[in-house]
């Protein structure tokens, strides 16, 4: 008997955003570093540059540029690691971005804050009459010039170092296209591709992360208006449906829909610009 359409839908799915049938956690480490490393030999490059906000996708991440700077260095290449603290002013989990660097212990730690710059953009605009719809769809609009404040001062700092920019797209961001295009969105190396948040948690967990941040609620923290938000309410969906539709497990009907709607609407973010 064939396998439903929406079986397959849901595999083809996963396949094109890399999504492996199999999980080792160490296995992940190894193969991940391994790729920070090599590509930073190959490009003739000695930085990788990360921002770290205190949640889990940058503590992972951030800890894998460590150990892949420290794994360089012991191949004779130069090497170093740029974590960037990037607030919006003062960042109300402070505290967990601190409790993320301590775990880290990266090479060296900027911070840049976005604020001055984001709002200046905003004052701007509006000084230029660019219209919102209302004071929550500004706000929106201006979450995601913070986004791309942040992928600013990140090149600006691979530009000063001689760097990647790495970001921490994985494939349960990727399928909902849950990110500012060209903001986080924006990077030259995206060593978590093709793992669910659930995998990204359990190599985290594998890689000695503080328990907190390993299970800290997810959230974007862009909007001014409200502040720390879920990305489960913004998404309608929970991470644990859309992991389980990323593996190729059961899912609500409604959950399959709102996935899938997601995915093909946010197509374009996981393309280059569309040309003629
Ligand atoms: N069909 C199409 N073909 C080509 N381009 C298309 C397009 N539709 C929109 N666009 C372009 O894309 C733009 C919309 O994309 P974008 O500017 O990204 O904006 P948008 O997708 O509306 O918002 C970004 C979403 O990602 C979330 N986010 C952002 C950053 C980090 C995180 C996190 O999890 O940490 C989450 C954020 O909370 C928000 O819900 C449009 O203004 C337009 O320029
Ligand atoms: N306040 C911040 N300071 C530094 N970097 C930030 C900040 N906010 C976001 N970023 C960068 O943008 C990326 C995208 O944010 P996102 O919220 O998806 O990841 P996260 O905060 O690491 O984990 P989670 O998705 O679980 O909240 C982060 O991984 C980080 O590199
Ligand atoms: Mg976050």
């Amino acid at each position: 008997m064939s396998e439903p359409a929406s079986i397959a839908l849901q595999k083809e799915i996963a396949r094109e955003l890399e999504v492996a049938e199999t999980f080792d956690a160490e296995r992940e480490i190894e193969r991940r570093v391994a790729f920070l490393a090599g590509r930073l030999a190959s490009a003739g490059l000695r930085a990788l540059v990360l921002g770290i906000s205190g949640g889990v996708d940058s503590t992972t991440a951030g800890r894998l540029c460590q150990l892949a700077v420290e794994r360089a260095r012991a191949e004779g290449h130069e090497a170093r690691f740029y974590a960037m603290r990037l607030p919006h002013g003062v960042q109300a989990d402070e505290s967990d971005a601190q409790r993320a660097l301590s775990f880290i212990r990266p090479d060296e730690v900027l911070t840049v804050d976005i604020k001055p710059a984001s709002d200046a953009m905003l004052e701007t605009l509006l000084a230029a009459d660019v219209a919102f719809r209302d004071a929550h769809h500004q706000d929106f609009v201006h979450g995601n010039v913070k986004a791309r404040q942040r992928m600013i001062a990140q090149y600006a700092v691979a530009g000063a170092h001689g760097g990647l920019v790495v970001g921490t797209d994985h494939a349960a961001e990727a399928v909902s296209g849950f990110f500012t295009k060209f903001g986080d969105g924006a990077a030259d190396v995206v060593p978590l591709t093709g793992l669910t948040k659930r995998r990204v948690r359990a190599v985290a967990d594998a890689l000695g992360a503080p328990a907190e941040l390993v299970r800290k609620v997810p959230t974007a923290d862009l909007e001014t208006l409200d502040p720390g938000k879920a990305d489960e309410d913004a998404l309608g969906v929970t991470y644990d449906e859309i992991d389980d539709f990323l593996e190729g497990k059961p899912v609500k009907e409604q959950v399959f829909e709102t996935i899938v709607t997601r995915y093909r609407q946010t197509d374009h973010k996981r393309r280059m610009p569309i040309a003629p």
